[in-house]
């Protein structure tokens, strides 16, 4: 051992080296072997290449276990004094496999009940469970968003293609979601209600076929219709999914999977480009891509088209909207821009609506009192209308208990922590600390809500709510707060009111012989948005 003092303690001295300056700036896997190999190269100036592997060695042996020490054990770390799983201290890795079985949301609520308000979910990051902090993070003068944006959920490096969620520059993202913001405003939302009563009714002929005969998944046939609604919505056209009864080209599939690989890599944003570039799974990405690549091409024409009268969708408003200080959008970011109606907006909402129909169906009587109330508020012939929709303070009820129970997007809103810090319940958060909300744990807080596990639309309901029941509206927050709260709610909120109600007024509907619901709820996966596993098997009956 004494003959290899002299590359040992070179090695080792470089590996604490290398730590400190890790310490400050996280490496990737590669840099972490680029930084091995360079000592390797400038040690073979001196050393043989056996003395140059022992030093390497100890040089790496010594830079991971300091790293570490230092994660895991050592009071120097900023956040040592916060709770958390030992392997979540230790590397983002734990994060990762969370994203891979696909219920980060429910080992974040657990991780609450275990550790408190405050638990560490990574080696600079933290989740927080507490309902006020919502707004001091999303709202008012939001902290930034994380490393994790770095990297875009429609299948591109963000450097290359931007989408709007990904922008984590404030001044960028304001410029552009001016533009959004104008795309959603009221008289817009208005213009886009045919998109949703046209694709509603195909899915009404269609589910008529199909009445009291064999099952149908209902998941699947919502999916068809929000897609070709969102689609409709970027670019007035899409695949007919629908009417064709069936996923146009792999599409919806295609971009189910862009979103679930990217929310599992956000958490390792270095990985995210090295796993995209695999043949297999950019294969599996490829047939979204191709399909919204073709269906920009065809608006972009039909936009040149001057016999044309331009339709109003988004895609208008991305397009003819130009700033006050005359930038105009390039290609790519009206391209990614465009493609982003789509994977933000429509497993987003399939999945809301999905888990309503489940809760609706779990409870009969739930069900069958949402149909009276619309058969009382729309008699006979009288047409489903927007505006008196929104206005059914039942409907929303249910919807608004849908949401809470399931927030579609529960996980993926990471921010930093600003140069002032943070302090909750007494515990200190240094600033850069990379924070999650953990908006499935606060919408289930009992401190919160009464029964916070139980499907209670009642509560939202004034003259409902039973004497001294917890209730803060504010500790639900599925579309969160802020300058980057979800610019397509009240698009949502009027899709998804319009579909229920079509579909309840029209239908009984039971859940299919045989169908499981533990099995169903256990299914209920996230990484990006949730992604409904189990097939939502129901019989429907036209009502007379
Ligand atoms: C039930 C349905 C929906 C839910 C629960 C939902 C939820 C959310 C949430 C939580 C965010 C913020 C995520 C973050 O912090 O990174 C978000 C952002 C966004 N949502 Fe939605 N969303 C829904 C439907 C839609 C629809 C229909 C659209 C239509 C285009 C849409 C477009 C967007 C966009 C573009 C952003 C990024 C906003 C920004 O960064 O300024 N969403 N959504």
């Amino acid at each position: 051992m004494v003959g290899y003092s002299a590359e040992l303690f070179t090695g080792s001295s470089l590996g604490l080296l290398a730590h400190f300056i890790f310490k400050r700036y996280e490496p990737s896997v590669l840099q972490f072997v680029f930084t091995a190999a360079l000592v390797g190269i400038a040690e073979s100036v001196f050393f043989t290449i056996a003395q140059v592997a022992i030093s390497t060695v100890a040089f790496l042996i010594v830079l991971s276990s300091s790293i570490l020490y230092y994660r895991v054990l050592s009071t120097n770390h900023p956040l040592h004094h916060i709770p958390g799983p030992l392997a979540a201290r230790a590397s983002q890795l734990w994060l990762f496999w969370s994203l891979y079985r696909g219920h980060p949301r429910q080992i974040q609520k657990d991780m609450h009940e275990r550790y408190g308000p405050v638990v560490r979910i990574g080696p600079n990051e933290v989740s927080i469970a507490d309902a006020a902090s919502l707004n001091v993070i999303y709202g008012g003068k939001p902290w930034l968003k994380g490393k994790s944006y770095s990297f875009t959920a429609s299948g591109g490096a963000a450097t290359h293609e931007v989408a709007l969620s990904a922008i984590r520059d404030p001044k960028e993202h304001a410029f552009r979601r001016k533009i959004w913001d104008r795309a959603f405003s009221i008289a817009s939302l208005k213009n886009y209600q045919p998109f949703i009563t046209k694709r509603v009714e195909q899915l009404c002929e269609q589910l008529d076929r199909r009445c009291s005969a064999v099952s149908i998944d209902l998941y699947q046939w919502l999916s068809y219709l929000v897609f070709d609604v969102m689609t409709d919505l970027a670019w007035s056209g899409g695949g007919d999914a629908v009417l064709k009864g069936r996923d146009p080209d792999g599409a919806i599939a295609s971009a189910r999977y862009s979103l679930h690989i990217a929310g599992m890599t956000k958490v390792l944003p270095w990985l995210a480009k090295h796993l995209l570039g695999l043949p297999w799974i950019d294969s599996k990405t490829l047939e979204f891509r191709r399909f919204s690549s073709d269906m920009f091409v065809k608006r972009m024409n039909d936009k040149n088209n001057t016999d044309k009268e331009s339709p109003k969708d988004v895609f208008y408003h991305l397009l003819s909207e130009g700033s006050e200080d005359g930038r105009q959008w390039s290609i790519n970011a009206l391209q990614a821009d465009s493609r982003q109606v789509v994977t933000a907006g429509a497993d987003t909402t399939v999945s809301a609506i999905a888990y309503l129909f489940f809760c609706l169906l779990r409870s009969p009587n739930h069900y069958k009192r949402l149909q009276k109330t619309i058969d009382t508020e729309f008699p006979h012939e009288r047409p489903l209308e927007y505006d008196a929709l929104a206005k059914l303070t039942l409907l929303d009820a249910y919807v608004n208990e849908a949401l809470r129970l399931e927030p579609p997007i529960p996980f993926q809103n990471q921010r930093i922590v600003p140069e002032s810090g943070y302090s909750i319940n007494g515990i200190s958060l240094p600033p850069g600390t990379h924070v999650r909300a953990a908006l499935y744990a606060i919408a289930r807080l009992p401190n919160e809500f009464s029964s916070p596990d139980e499907f209670r639309p009642e509560r939202w309901l004034i003259g409902e709510r039973v004497p001294n029941e917890r209730f803060n509206a504010k500790a639900s927050a599925p579309f969160i707060l802020g300058p980057y709260h979800c610019v397509g709610r009240n698009f949502a909120m009027q899709e998804m009111r319009y579909t229920v109600a079509s579909l309840v007024r029209r239908y009984n509907m039971r859940f299919a012989d045989g169908f499981n619901i533990q099995e169903f709820e256990k299914r209920i996966e996230d990484r990006s948005v949730l992604e409904i596993e189990h097939p939502l098997e129901v019989i429907i009956e036209r009502r007379q």
